[in-house]
């Protein structure tokens, strides 16, 4: 017997709500075992970026060589990356060391506006990355950016999704979480065509990491052998959860973190 690992390789939030941080605390609370290869420091918190100090592609390398040459990756899931050159050592890694699932959050901008990556990065993980994805999750002005359209309106989700499939992806995720509305719909494609993945939209402010928290919930559910698109569905909920419960968290003082362990911690008490 050994746990499912997932494994994130993304930036560091040092407020905790989004990044690599978000990752490791929703792969924690959805049942895998989390390990992480960082690819960005960030000065950041719930107001905005104040800083980014990219780590060096070849540091980037030996991290991912440290952990896919001894622990058993079953998913990797990738989110902010810092240069051209980091995701070229990323995909050049989960094809060396034979990753057999690979989700990719295409990270561009934060929730409070502020730019995390170059364009010539979101080339590279256009043509890099995407081909060897199982799954990516675009919100809607990165899924334009991605294909090159200057916007994706709520009624062409499908077919953003469907045309991104065409770089090669096994299945995209279209995240409306920037619509507005009574529900916050995602649209996911995949073999078997468009599903509709729909929630209440909780009326908070506090949504920072929400998109990160969304794939890695995924990313960690496909770690233990769930289908896919019962792993977006589960995930979707638990992150509706977390968000309903993010204003209880009360952390920051501007977009604050989603509650990730709130199907654990005690209400009146805040543990378990
Ligand atoms: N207020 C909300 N209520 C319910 N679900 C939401 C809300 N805001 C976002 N979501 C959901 O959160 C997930 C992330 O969506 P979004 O489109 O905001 O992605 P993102 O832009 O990558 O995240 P972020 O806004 O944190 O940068 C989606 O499933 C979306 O439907
Ligand atoms: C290091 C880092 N990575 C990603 C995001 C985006 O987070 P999200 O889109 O989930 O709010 C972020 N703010 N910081």
């Amino acid at each position: 017997m050994s746990a499912p690992v997932a494994l994130s390789v993304a930036g560091s939030d040092p407020s905790g709500g989004a990044g690599m941080q978000a990752d490791l605390k929703a792969f924690s609370a959805m049942g895998a075992y989390a390990a992480a290869v960082v690819t960005a420091l960030t000065a950041q918190n719930t107001l905005g970026v104040q800083g980014i100090f990219p780590v060096p592609a070849e540091f980037v390398q030996q991290q991912l060589d440290s952990v896919l040459s001894d622990l058993d990756v079953a998913v990797l899931k990738t989110g902010m990356l810092g240069s051209p050159e980091v995701v070229e050592v990323v995909a050049e890694a989960v094809a060396r060391h034979d990753v057999p699932v690979l989700v990719v959050d295409p990270v561009m901008v934060a929730t409070s506006g502020d730019r995390l990556v170059s364009e010539e990065t979101v080339d590279a993980v256009r043509e890099l990355l995407l081909p060897h994805a199982t799954l990516v999750t675009p919100n809607l002005p990165e899924a334009a950016t991605l294909l090159g359209w200057t916007e994706v309106t709520e009624a062409r989700m499908p077919e953003a999704a469907e045309a991104l499939r065409r770089s090669g992806a096994g299945a995209v995720l279209v995240k409306g979480g920037h619509l507005v509305g009574d529900t916050s719909t995602d649209v996911l494609v995949d073999d078997d065509g468009a599903l509709a993945v729909a929630a209440q939209r909780v009326d908070t402010a506090n949504t920072h990491g929400t998109g990160c928290t969304l794939a890695s919930a995924v990313a960690a559910l496909l770690a233990q052998g769930v289908p896919l698109r019962d792993a977006v569905q589960e995930a979707k909920a638990y992150l509706t959860r977390a968000i309903a419960a993010a204003d209880g968290l009360g952390v920051g003082h501007g977009h604050g973190p989603v509650h990730h362990f709130v199907d654990w911690w005690e209400p009146s008490r805040g543990r378990r």
